[in-house]
């Protein structure tokens, strides 16, 4: 049985990071999982790398011969490893059919979701919605015979934000639905995070929902008021301040009548998006703490059952059992009360 995993998400929400992190902890139960860097971006990462998309074309080589700004090169990448899937083929052609592969995507560009007021606008890559190329790759993955688990990652530091919270939800129903994969979120840095915060999302309610809507309001109601050291998705107007003297694009809050004027509709707005993600459980999130084994071993057993990874497969020797991630999960599923 072939499986293999595509972790997906925003730029710099820890997909490496993760990557590194089910690795090691396979490793310790004795398993092993090839991780594949299919990020032609890369710059660094910590994990063992099997293959690298890098060896066929990388970001800056692109860059530089086609003078392609950084999404558009990105784009082209992804093309050209479409173009010359075959590469991909050989190499996948040198591990056996029961080899567990890990796949680090590139990052998506998000900032029209996460930052606020920006002017001269950058472009936005949507490898994973807009622009096919991850799907078109699945489907070479399909017919291969693998059967892939999309690992969607969110940055849990940011779900104190209700706003950054519905944006990425969104981000991953949208990934889930054009690349129509058995699909897990994953909740990366809890070890960052108030996990006090983060387990209000875990388990959607009406309740949470009214909370997340009054400090969605609240947060807007700062952004637009201007108040100093308010919770924006920059920082507030002492953020933008610091921002602009250093040059940057990223400008004060404006208080102006029209955003005003728009307000409620866009509390509304967000009222009924968090309801509709409620009402059909649409999403849900599993979180990973890296410091924690249990947490780690929580995340595989949900991508192995989603693949059902693992079923068929004769323990090599019964004296050599791993350790039992059910047990270690339920540990973890109890310290999260
Ligand atoms: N403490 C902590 N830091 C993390 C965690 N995940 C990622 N980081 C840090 O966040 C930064 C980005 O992590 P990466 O794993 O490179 O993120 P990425 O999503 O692979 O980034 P791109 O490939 O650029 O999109 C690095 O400095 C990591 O050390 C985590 O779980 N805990």
């Amino acid at each position: 049985m072939r499986c293999c995993q595509m972790v997906m998400g925003p730029a710099g929400v820890g997909k490496s990071t993760y990557c590194k992190a089910i690795q090691d902890y396979a490793a310790t139960s004795r398993r092993t999982i090839h991780v594949v860097n299919l990020d032609p971006a890369a710059e660094a990462f910590e994990y063992d790398v099997a293959f690298d998309v890098r060896d066929l074309i990388t970001l800056a080589d692109v860059m530089e011969e086609l003078e392609l700004g950084p999404n558009g090169g990105l784009v082209y990448c992804m093309e050209y490893l479409l173009d010359n899937v075959d590469w991909l083929k050989d190499e996948l052609d040198n591990y056996d059919d029961d080899e567990y592969i890990v796949f680090d995507c590139p990052g998506q560009v998000e900032l029209y979701s996460y930052e606020y007021n920006v002017f001269d606008c950058p472009g936005q890559v949507e490898l994973y919605s807009h622009i096919p190329v991850m799907k078109r790759l699945l489907e070479h993955f399909r017919y291969w015979g693998y059967t892939v688990c999309g690992v969607y990652a969110l940055d849990a530091t940011f779900m104190g934000d209700p706003a950054k919270f519905i944006s990425g939800t969104l981000l991953s129903l949208s990934a889930m639905v054009q690349l129509e994969l058995p699909h897990i979120n994953v909740l990366t840095k809890c070890d960052l995070a108030d996990m006090e915060e983060v387990e209000k999302f875990l388990d959607l309610d009406s309740a949470a929902l009214a909370s997340m809507h009054e400090l969605a309001t609240r947060s807007s109601r700062q952004r637009l008021g201007g108040e100093q050291g308010g919770q924006g998705a920059v920082g507030g107007a002492a953020a933008s301040d610091a921002a602009r003297q250093e040059g940057s694009h990223i400008a004060a809050p404006a208080s102006s009548s029209a955003q005003q004027r728009a307000l409620p509709r866009l509390e509304r707005l967000t009222a009924a998006i968090a309801g509709i993600i409620d009402e059909f459980s649409m999403v849900g999130f599993i979180p990973m703490d890296i410091s924690d084994d249990q947490s780690v071993a929580l995340v595989l057993q949900h991508a192995d059952h989603i693949t059902q990874y693992g079923e068929g497969l004769e323990p090599k020797d019964p004296d050599d059992e791993a350790p039992d991630d059910d047990s270690m999960a339920q540990e973890f599923y109890g310290g999260l009360g």
